[in-house]
């Protein structure tokens, strides 16, 4: 764990994903905020990391210079002006990990000098709760050993995989995309209690606390979603005359629409 102790971090980028991965791996104690920097162009993001004791530039290039483990954290169309101004202080001694949804890792390591270590992650938003899920992918200049390190660094944000870029874009629609899938059915369960006469608010935290518990007993129980469904759903009851409901909606179908569409958008993302 010394490793991670004395491991330089750096974020380009100071948005929601930065923040949420590092508010996540700094719950653990294993890194120092004094290690970490982050910059971005406008300081309006910077009082929420600075509260957590990490510094914060506006450099770009300082954030290279002082870290070895760099997060690529801008949005995907400002990846190729980002790297073309900072490609001249990146050594082999860094790790560059870019969270872009779509950039491969073919055109980042065409922005980079050869032979560098560069990976891929997709997070989601839930990072900053330590209940994120992330996928990461090695390029061909990574080592193993480096991508135990990342898993082992950002494991604190929640669950890690390691797979082939070939899932990332899929990882993308499911699971970074995925939680607002998720915000949104839990928009409309709360507005289907109100409509039935509930107060908004009190609709609101149920709702809430309805998706977190049944969340946590998929991921926990170890069944398949089908039979938690089942035990759920008496026969002649209440839960199968809403479930036909769901099912005349399209639900199913409008949700694997969604995966399916939030994949492709990140694949042509990749293309530009
Ligand atoms: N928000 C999410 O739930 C997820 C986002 N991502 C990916 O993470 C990346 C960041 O997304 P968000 O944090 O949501 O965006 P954001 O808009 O919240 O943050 C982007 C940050 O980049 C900064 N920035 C803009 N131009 C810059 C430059 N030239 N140099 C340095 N910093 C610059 C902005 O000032 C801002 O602080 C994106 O590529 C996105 O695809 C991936 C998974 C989930
Ligand atoms: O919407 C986006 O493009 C990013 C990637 C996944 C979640 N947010």
């Amino acid at each position: 764990m010394d490793e991670l102790h004395q491991l330089k971090i750096g974020f380009i980028g100071a948005g929601n994903m930065a923040f949420g991965i590092a508010q996540g791996i700094l719950k653990s104690d294993e890194v120092v905020p004094s290690n970490v920097i982050v910059s971005a162009p406008s300081k309006n993001n910077f009082p929420r990391f600075q509260v957590m004791g990490v510094a914060v530039t506006h450099s770009n290039e300082e954030v290279v210079q002082r870290s070895r483990l760099v997060f690529l954290a801008v949005k995907p169309h400002f990846v190729s002006t980002v790297l073309n101004s900072v490609s001249k202080h990146v050594t082999p001694q860094h790790i560059l990990v870019s969270m872009a949804a779509g950039i491969t890792l073919e055109t980042l390591e065409q922005l980079l000098p050869g032979g560098l270590c560069v990976m891929r992650m997709m997070p989601n938003l839930p990072c900053m709760l330590q209940e994120g899920a992330m996928l990461l992918a090695c390029g061909a200049g990574a080592s193993q050993e480096t991508g135990a390190l990342l898993k082992n660094l950002l494991s604190p944000c929640g669950l890690v995989e390691v797979g082939p870029e070939a899932w990332i874009d899929a990882h993308t629609g499911l699971s970074g995309s995925g939680v607002a899938f998720v915000y949104v059915f839990a928009e409309a369960l709360a507005d289907g209690a109100v409509k039935m006469g509930m107060p908004c608010a009190l609709a609101q935290r149920i709702a809430a606390q309805t998706i977190l518990g049944a969340g946590l007993l998929l991921r926990d129980a170890g069944k398949h979603p089908a039979q938690l469904r089942a035990e759920v759903c008496t026969p002649g009851g209440t839960t199968a005359y809403g479930l036909h409901a769901l099912e005349k909606g399209g639900l199913r179908a409008a949700t694997v629409d969604a995966v399916e569409a939030a994949t492709e958008r990140a694949r042509e993302l990749g293309r530009k």
